[in-house]
C-alpha cells in the first residue's frame, strides 16, 4: 500500500494544466489568466480632474475669472490666461494650459469672477496620464484568478475578451443498489443517497462544469456502460463499489473501460480502497463509497488535480503547524486526516470519526493529520492539520 505522500506525487505526475481558450469577459469570473496581460492603454488615459472645481494655472495670484467649462467626456483645449480659470467636473479632462485643480469649497464665487480661499500646491488634483497604470505595462501576470476586481480592472482597460485556462469538465457517478433519493419515504434496507449532491456542492465553489451525473445500481454491465459515458470529461469522480465486496464492480469496469491503473489503495483512514487513473488526459478517481471517506478524499486528493487543471502549481498538502487541545492514540498504523475544529492554531478533535459518519463534519474545518508512524499525541503537543472551506 502506499503513502498519503506517493499517492500525491503520482496524482500530480498524471495531472496537467488544461489547454487555454478565449472567453468574454463576463465568462471568465472564477478562471485563471492564462497568458501575462499587457495594458494596452495608460490609465488615467488623460489628464484627468481629481475634484468638481476650477482649472488653473498655478503661481498669478488668487483672483480669476471663469472662461470655460471642461465636463466628463469632452475633450475641448483651452488657451488659457494667467487670471482665467475653467469649470471643472471629476473624471473632466485637464486642459494642457492648467495645471493644478482647486475643489469648489475651496473658492468664493460671484458671476463669473472666482476668489481662491485656500491656495493647494501646484498639480493639486490632477490625475497624470498612466497615473495608476502605463500603456505596454504588464499589468497581470499569468495565474491570476480572475474576480470581481480583476473583472473591473481588465474592463477598464477596455479588455472585453481573455485568454484563460478552461474549465476542467467533471463527471460524478455514484454505485449502489441501496440508494435512495432524498425526499422519499426509505425502504428497509436502504440508505438515502448522500454522495452526489455532496460532491456537487464541493464543485459548486469551484471554477468547473459538471457534464455528467449518474447512479447505477451494483451491476456488471451497467456499471461498465455508465463510465463509458462518465469518461467524456476531464475528470471523473466516482463513489462506492471500489472494495472487495462481490458486487464491487467499478474497478472491473475501470479496467474493461481500458482505465489505466497508477495506484490502488493508500496508507490511510478513512479512505484506504481509494483508486485512482488515467485514460488518455481523463483522470478517474474512484472514491470509497463511506461518506466520509468520499468528502476526505476528494479534498485531499481530487480537488487538487481539478486546481492543478485549473491553473495552480504543484500538487501537495497544505501541512499546517498547530496544538492539540486533548490526547488520541493512533491505533491503525495508517496516516489518519481527523475531522476537527481549529481555532488560533489550536485542534480539539471531533468524537464521532468513523468512514461512514459525515456527522462531525459539518462542524469541522481541519483535518488533523497524524502520520502512519506517530502513535501517541498528547495535550499540547505540536500537531499538523489540513483546513478545509466547505
Ligand atoms: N473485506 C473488506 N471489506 C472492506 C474493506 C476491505 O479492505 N476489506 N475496506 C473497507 C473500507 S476501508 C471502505 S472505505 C469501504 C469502501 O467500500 P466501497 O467503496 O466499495 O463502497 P460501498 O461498499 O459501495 O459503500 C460503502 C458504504 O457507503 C455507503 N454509500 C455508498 N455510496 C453512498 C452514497 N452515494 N451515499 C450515501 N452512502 C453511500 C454504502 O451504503 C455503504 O454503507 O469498504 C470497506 N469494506
Ligand atoms: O478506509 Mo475506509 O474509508 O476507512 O472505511
Amino acid at each position: 500500500m502506499i503513502s498519503v505522500f506517493e499517492a500525491l506525487t503520482i496524482i500530480d505526475q498524471n495531472t496537467s494544466q488544461l489547454d487555454a481558450v478565449i472567453v468574454p469577459l463576463m465568462q471568465s469570473v472564477g478562471m485563471a489568466i492564462a497568458e501575462d496581460i499587457v495594458a494596452p492603454i495608460s490609465l488615467p488615459p488623460f489628464r484627468q480632474s481629481a475634484m468638481d472645481g476650477y482649472a488653473f494655472r498655478h503661481g498669478f495670484g488668487e483672483e480669476f475669472q471663469v472662461v470655460g467649462e471642461s465636463k466628463a467626456g469632452d475633450n475641448v483645449e483651452f488657451s488659457l490666461k494667467e487670471n482665467e480659470v475653467i469649470r471643472i467636473f471629476t473624471g473632466s479632462r485637464v486642459p494642457n494650459a492648467a495645471d493644478t485643480v482647486i475643489m469648489q469649497e475651496h473658492v468664493e464665487r460671484s458671476g463669473d469672477q472666482v476668489k481662491i480661499l485656500k491656495m493647494p500646491k501646484i498639480g493639486t488634483n490632477v490625475r497624470p496620464v498612466g497615473e495608476q497604470i502605463q500603456q505596454g505595462d504588464v499589468v497581470l501576470r499569468k495565474g491570476t484568478i480572475i474576480n470581481a476586481a480583476v473583472i473591473g480592472f481588465l474592463a477598464g482597460l477596455g479588455i472585453a475578451d481573455v485568454l484563460v485556462i478552461r474549465k476542467p469538465k467533471i463527471s460524478i457517478l455514484v454505485t449502489g443498489n441501496e440508494l435512495q433519493e432524498p425526499g422519499t419515504l426509505l425502504e428497509p434496507g436502504a440508505v438515502y443517497e448522500s454522495n452526489r449532491s455532496m460532491l456537487k456542492a464541493a464543485l459548486l465553489a469551484e471554477n468547473v462544469d459538471l457534464v455528467f451525473d449518474s447512479h447505477v445500481k451494483d451491476d456488471r454491465e451497467s456499471t461498465f456502460e455508465v463510465i463509458r459515458e462518465g469518461l467524456q470529461a476531464d475528470v471523473l469522480l466516482i463513489s462506492g463499489g471500489i472494495s472487495v465486496g462481490d458486487y464491487d464492480f467499478v474497478k472491473e469496469a475501470l479496467e474493461k473501460n481500458e482505465v489505466e491503473e497508477k495506484f490502488y489503495k493508500v496508507n490511510q483512514k478513512p479512505g484506504k480502497p481509494l483508486w485512482f487513473g488515467k485514460k488518455e488526459e481523463t483522470l478517474v478517481f474512484a472514491l470509497p463509497g463511506n461518506p466520509a471517506s468520499s468528502l476526505t478524499c476528494f479534498l485531499i486528493y481530487a480537488l487538487a488535480a481539478i486546481r492543478k487543471m485549473n491553473g495552480s502549481s504543484k500538487i501537495e498538502i497544505n501541512l499546517k503547524k498547530g496544538k492539540l487541545k486533548g490526547e488520541y492514540t493512533n491505533v491503525f498504523e495508517k496516516s489518519l486526516f481527523l475531522q476537527c475544529r481549529e481555532s488560533g492554531g489550536v485542534l480539539e478533535i471531533y468524537p464521532k470519526q468513523a468512514s461512514s459518519m459525515l456527522v462531525s463534519f459539518t462542524m469541522s474545518n481541519a483535518f488533523l493529520f497524524v502520520p502512519n508512524d506517530v502513535k501517541d499525541i498528547h495535550d499540547g503537543d505540536e500537531v499538523m492539520y489540513i483546513p478545509f472551506n466547505l
